[in-house]
């Protein structure tokens, strides 16, 4: 393996070992101090270790408690917690299921009682149960329709809180009078705290006038029942404190930090990216030849690292996700060039419905496609970036990482 290489994926896998949930729940366990009875709900791609550490930390305090995690997301029995795998990015019969004991677990808690609530990305689909009236079949073209529209997460959350029993600041209020604490590992670009797993905990800006202006806005077509069944969210909690206590922030930190012990000159040029896809791999190829070619905006050898998560419009029937993507159209903008590499990883390790977590290319990547007889325009037409950097080793795998703070993407150039 060539040394940029190498170096990609060791700033890769350290700076999202720097955004594990273990560390930062218990840090913030110990600055907190929890009564006797606590009940834990953990939801989200790293609802397991997170809910794993705070057992470890809290012991026979947790009274009771949940962790409803995607299928292969969770790695055992934690004791005194009952533990749910459910779909995801759509919900199924599983999700429904983990989210009716939540339900009845927290709905008759006193006011002495706590609720510690962990959440993390990938919450929306695992914890649901939508408003009387919905069946799941319509919440689950619902959830495919607005994930391939083009809708940013904001704006697909907005809806998916107002169709539902426990999300945007509803479960809070099912827990009333209990006290909720909720550790927050966040993937929302900005951190908007009731839009990260659609803020079951936290008073909702968003109201059904948004909703309306979203449905017209990516001309979506809902079926009379979903059209009825819409319901208002509570715009204040009184029982709620909430922590962030990650965020793809800290990845892009770590990552120039980690660059720089490797001897390169580095810089994080925003933590909120969020074009689309292929117009990000090209904006960064173009900015790969600026450094390349005339040593700016800094001297080689170099990172240039960004934060954040960009949008695909799924409109070919291939294999892929936005961060394979990315890597697949920035790699047009750097053919024949040397010394140079472009990386989009998703930080939870699963990018897209697929089992890699990003894409990697360089100067050569086009080659090997047109050795492979594929057309990388036709590959990026047909949202087939998997099956392309599939068949030229361009595809990160990391497996499940038991974290979730969006993407990290990065430039690396040689001397
Ligand atoms: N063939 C494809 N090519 C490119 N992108 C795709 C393709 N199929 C799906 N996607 C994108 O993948 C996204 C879902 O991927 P992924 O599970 O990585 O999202 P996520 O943001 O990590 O999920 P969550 O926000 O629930 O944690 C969809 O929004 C869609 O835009
Ligand atoms: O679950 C979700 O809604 C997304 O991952 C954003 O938090
Ligand atoms: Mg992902």
């Amino acid at each position: 393996m060539n040394k940029l290489r190498e170096d990609a994926l060791r700033i890769i896998n350290n700076s999202i070992d720097s955004v594990l949930p273990e560390h930062a729940v218990k840090s913030q366990l110990s600055s907190m101090s929890l009564g006797e009875n606590i009940y834990l709900v953990a939801i989200g791609k790293a609802a397991w270790r997170m809910a794993k550490a705070a057992k470890d930390f809290l012991k026979e305090k947790i009274k009771n408690g949940i962790v409803i995690t995607k299928y292969e997301h969770s790695q055992g029995i934690i004791e005194g917690l009952q533990i749910y795998e459910a779909g995801h990015p759509i919900p199924d019969e599983n999700t429904l299921k983990a989210t009716r004991k939540v339900i009845e677990m927290i709905k008759n808690l006193g006011k002495d009682d706590e609720v510690l609530f962990l959440v993390s990305g990938g919450g929306s689909s695992l914890f649901e149960l939508p408003n009387e009236g919905i069946e799941l079949e319509d919440l689950q073209k619902l959830n495919n329709d607005l994930l391939k529209s083009g809708a940013n997460i904001v704006e697909i959350n907005t809806i998916r809180k107002h169709i539902s029993q426990v999300k945007g600041g509803q479960f809070a209020k099912i827990a009333e009078p209990a006290k909720i604490y909720a550790l927050i590992l966040s993937d929302v670009i900005g951190d908007r705290l009731d839009s990260i797993a659609s803020g079951p905990a936290y008073p909702d800006s968003t109201t059904l006038e948004d909703v309306k202006k979203i449905i017209s806005k990516y001309n979506l077509s809902l079926p009379e029942n979903l059209l009825h069944a819409f319901s208002e969210t509570p715009k204040s909690l009184r029982n709620v404190d909430t922590y962030i206590i990650g965020s793809v922030n800290k990845v892009c930190e770590n990552a120039k930090l980690i660059a720089e012990q490797l001897g390169y000159n580095s810089i994080i040029l925003t933590t909120t990216l969020d074009c689309e896809a292929k117009e990000a791999g090209l904006f960064l190829a173009s900015i790969a030849r600026e450094l390349i070619e005339k040593d700016r905006p800094i001297n080689k050898p170099c990172a240039v690292i960004l934060g954040g998560e960009t949008v695909v419009k799924v409109q070919g029937n291939g294999l892929g996700g936005r961060n394979q993507e990315l890597a697949l159209s920035a790699a047009r903008g750097i053919y024949n060039y040397e010394d140079v590499i472009i990386v989009s990883v998703g930080t939870d390790g699963t990018d897209g419905p697929t089992d890699a977590a990003g894409g990697i290319v360089d100067g050569q990547t086009i080659n090997k496609l047109i050795k492979q007889n594929i057309d990388v325009e036709f590959a990026l037409k047909n949202n087939d970036s998997y099956t392309a950097l599939d068949a030229i080793g361009g595809l990160i795998r990391t497996g499940p990482t038991g974290t979730n703070v969006n993407d990290l993407i990065f430039i690396l150039c040689g001397a």
